[in-house]
């Protein structure tokens, strides 16, 4: 680390930079407060010690400068003439650490290896902030049509209440966007938001990811475990895909909406949870409660006020104003949506986008790789996406029978979504009998 040492003292001095450079870090030291001021001015420092007691500035008010200067830096107080004053401003300028003279060296040590850990643990939050805003955005809810007016209204009004809110929606629309909406507009926003996907975690190790589990609770459970529930409390917790949520699950979800306790796995004693609960879904939850795969009681339940976010096709005015945001994601340079040219618009206006703004971030994330310099053109498109693409393969294949047309814009459908043949016939607009006939004849023919 770069530490910077003010002290008065010139054996200290001495002492630390010599004991301290031994350990690996690099220091600068500073006989007095005005030096120490003008060092943090000049460079960045991890830590900074400081004796209370110097002539001239005092250790107190170099604190006070340091925060300001430099406010992601750790400061330790060391001082031989220990004082109520200088102790509470060091409370309140959140220093590190206060220790008294003589301290051993080994004390020192052992602090600045603990303002490593924590500096370490804060630049690896604001990496993975970093990494979770270039996926997730800024949380912006963009969309200038009068659907996506309609949600903000719903956002606005559902969100300083307490009540469960139910997000619809098809796969990919923004529905953890919405939820992460209503959470930023309510009283909660100061707390914690956190998601899981009900339907991602296999049933035995739900329970103890929403609740918990103590030591020993099960094979495995070397260590306890706090659950969702209880990181949540105070603030919001997202349930996404909630209709994928085993029915042995659904009735201890109840029980805990219910009566706001919750018992970690293994324990016989149970905790007051104040949390919110935002679910959302891609299912029809009425049509599961008719064939016994929701529980009715657990659908009343939550279902106290639904907000429902349209498919990307039925906003198209959103769809540019959408592209341009997505690709300020990857590009700086973008500044609106001229940065894609008339005909890369008209194929993404064309796109049916059966994978919602999901779909459309992937497309726009392709296309920002591929071209060096704005705007995107069709040609930036993935090639199974544009229609020019297809066109021009089709062209490049020589004569085509308008059946092998038809097999190739299947194929490319195909490919496009992963094999998921269900919304490939969806985006094709044939169901998946006839998709599936269509290949099969293809492969007889050629066999
Ligand atoms: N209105 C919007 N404005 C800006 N970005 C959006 C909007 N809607 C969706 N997105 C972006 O699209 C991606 C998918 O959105 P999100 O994860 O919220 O969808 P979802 O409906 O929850 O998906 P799933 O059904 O798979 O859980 C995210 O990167 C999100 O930031």
């Amino acid at each position: 680390m770069h530490v910077l040492y003010a002290d008065d003292e010139t054996t200290l001095q001495t002492l630390m930079k010599n004991q301290l450079e031994k350990l690996g870090h690099s220091v600068v030291v500073c006989p007095d407060g005005e030096t120490a001021v003008a060092a943090l001015e000049r460079e960045p420092f991890d830590c900074l010690i400081v004796d209370l007691d110097m002539p001239g500035m005092k250790g107190a008010e170099v604190i006070q400068r340091a925060t300001k200067i430099r406010p992601d830096m750790e400061s330790v107080v060391i001082t031989g003439k220990p004082d109520l004053q200088s102790a509470l401003t060091a409370i309140e300028n959140h220093v590190f650490a206060f220790v008294t003279k003589p301290c051993s060296f080994k004390q020192i040590k052992s602090l600045l290896s603990e303002v490593y850990h924590r500096l370490s643990r804060s630049r690896r939050l604001a990496a993975l902030e970093h990494r979770v805003r270039q996926t997730d955005g800024d949380g912006q809810l963009v969309g200038e049509g009068e659907a996506m007016d309609r949600v903000r209204r719903v956002i606005e009004k559902v969100a300083p209440t307490d009540s469960t809110v139910m997000i619809r929606g098809e796969t990919g629309c923004g529905k953890e966007l919405v939820a992460r909406a209503v959470h930023a507009a309510s009283l909660r926003a100061s707390e914690p938001m956190v998601s899981i996907n009900c339907g991602a975690l296999p049933e035995n190790l739900i329970e103890s990811e929403l609740f918990g589990h103590v030591k020993g609770a099960f094979t495995g459970a070397d260590n306890a475990r706090v659950g969702l529930f209880e990181v949540a409390d105070g603030g919001t917790i997202f349930l996404d895909e909630i209709g994928e949520l085993p029915l042995t699950m659904q009735a201890k979800l109840l029980r805990v909406l219910e009566t706001g306790d919750i018992r970690r796995l293994g324990n016989n004693q149970s905790k007051r949870v104040d949390v919110r609960v935002i679910c959302a879904t891609h299912r029809d939850l009425e049509k599961m409660v008719q064939e016994d795969q929701f529980r009715e009681d657990l659908m009343f339940r939550i279902n106290t006020f639904e907000v429902h976010v349209p498919a990307l096709r039925e906003r198209p005015e959103d769809i540019m104003p959408l592209a341009a945001h997505l690709l300020r994601r990857h590009r700086s340079d973008c500044d609106g949506a001229d940065c894609f040219t008339d005909e890369a618009k008209s194929e993404l206006l064309a796109h049916k986008w059966p994978g919602n703004v999901r779909e459309l971030a992937n497309v726009v994330e392709h296309a920002a790789i591929l071209c060096d310099k704005l705007p995107i053109d069709a040609e930036h498109l993935p090639r199974h996406f544009s229609r020019r693409q297809l066109r021009s393969e089709i062209r490049d294949s020589g004569p085509m029978t308008i059946r092998e047309m038809e097999l190739l814009a299947i194929e490319r459908a195909v490919e496009r979504h992963g094999g998921d043949k269900k919304t490939a016939a969806e985006e094709l607009g044939i169901s998946v009998k006839t998709l599936y006939n269509k290949l099969n004849s293809a492969e007889e023919k050629a066999a």
